[in-house]
């Protein structure tokens, strides 16, 4: 039996290369689309095939037997359409950023409160798990990080996901601290970037870019630089992939898709 799957936001720059993934995969069956614009909006690929694009989530669901949501749209939107899917029991991928930290733990509630695997993964592309796994690791010897993330200059959110959930598993090995002089004075403001528990982000947006980012830590007399780049979105697809295939078997949230690789 081949996955039957929705995705949201197709006419997206992600949606797009997600909707030819799916299509291309063996295993899974495209069975619907959400989008918020009309119908007569063209989704390269989805009027050929007669795949039906709808505006109302809960239509699409009603419609369609649905095992998995991937999603892929902004955190407003993304969230709506998630707690709606999991309140039926449908299975779902997310890529959206910018999610709260309350909205994050409320899909987690609702996820286990229906039994349905919900896979939240700020990035897909394996390189960039292992950069943040290994720059956990590098925390551990060396507790002076600063963060650079590079994207695209039609990214909404900032710092990126990926920026976040680097610190957050970074602040799991890493006592607080606050870096640089104690006495540090920004004479312009933002300067020394976002600081979170002391580690700093700095947002770079510029066009030419993709998905990019370097964790550089200090120590006496060295730095340590792990870097990672996505040079087209096709790098994130291996990731959603899998993430389809591994949330078949969940019954909860899974935040990261290090918790569901072998890293050891
Ligand atoms: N996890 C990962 O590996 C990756 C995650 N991302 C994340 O995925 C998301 C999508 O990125 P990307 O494809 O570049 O973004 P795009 O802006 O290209 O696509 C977003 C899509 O969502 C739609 N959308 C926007 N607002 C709403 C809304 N309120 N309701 C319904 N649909 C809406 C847009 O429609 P419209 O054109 O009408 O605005 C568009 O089709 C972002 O959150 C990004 O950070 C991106 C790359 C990798
Ligand atoms: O918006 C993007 O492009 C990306 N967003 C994700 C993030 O916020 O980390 C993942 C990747 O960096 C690309």
């Amino acid at each position: 039996m081949r996955i039957k799957i929705v995705i949201a936001g197709p006419r997206g720059r992600m949606g797009q290369e997600a909707v030819k993934m799916v299509l291309d995969e063996p295993d899974f069956q495209l069975v619907g689309c959400i989008d918020r614009k009309d119908k007569e909006v063209q989704v390269p690929f989805l009027a050929e095939k007669g795949i039906p694009v709808y505006r109302d989530a809960e239509e699409c669901f009603y419609a369609q037997e649905v095992d998995v949501l991937i999603d892929l749209t902004v955190a407003e939107s993304s969230y709506d359409y998630v707690m709606m899917a999991l309140r039926k029991q449908i299975r779902c991928v997310v890529g959206t950023t910018g999610f709260s930290n309350e909205q994050l733990q409320t899909m987690k509630a609702t996820a286990k409160e229906n039994s349905t695997g919900c896979i939240i993964a700020p990035n897909f592309a394996l390189g960039a798990i292992l950069m943040m796994h290994f720059s956990k690791i590098a925390a551990k010897f060396f507790p002076d990080i600063e963060i650079i993330e590079k994207h695209h200059d039609q990214k909404i959110d900032a710092p990126s996901g990926t920026a976040i959930k680097t610190a957050e598993m970074i602040k799991n090995v890493r006592n607080s601290k606050i870096q640089g002089h104690p006495d540090e004075v920004e004479t312009m403001q933002g300067a020394r970037g976002a600081s979170d528990d002391g580690i700093r982000i700095h947002s770079l947006r510029l066009p030419g870019l993709v998905a990019h980012q370097e964790v550089i830590f200090g120590g006496e007399g060295q730095t340590l630089t792990i870097k990672h780049d996505s040079m087209n979105r096709k790098s994130f697809m291996e990731g959603i992939k899998l993430s389809v295939q591994q949330v078949m078997n969940l019954k909860e949230y899974v935040y990261g898709l290090e918790n569901v690789l072998d890293l050891a």
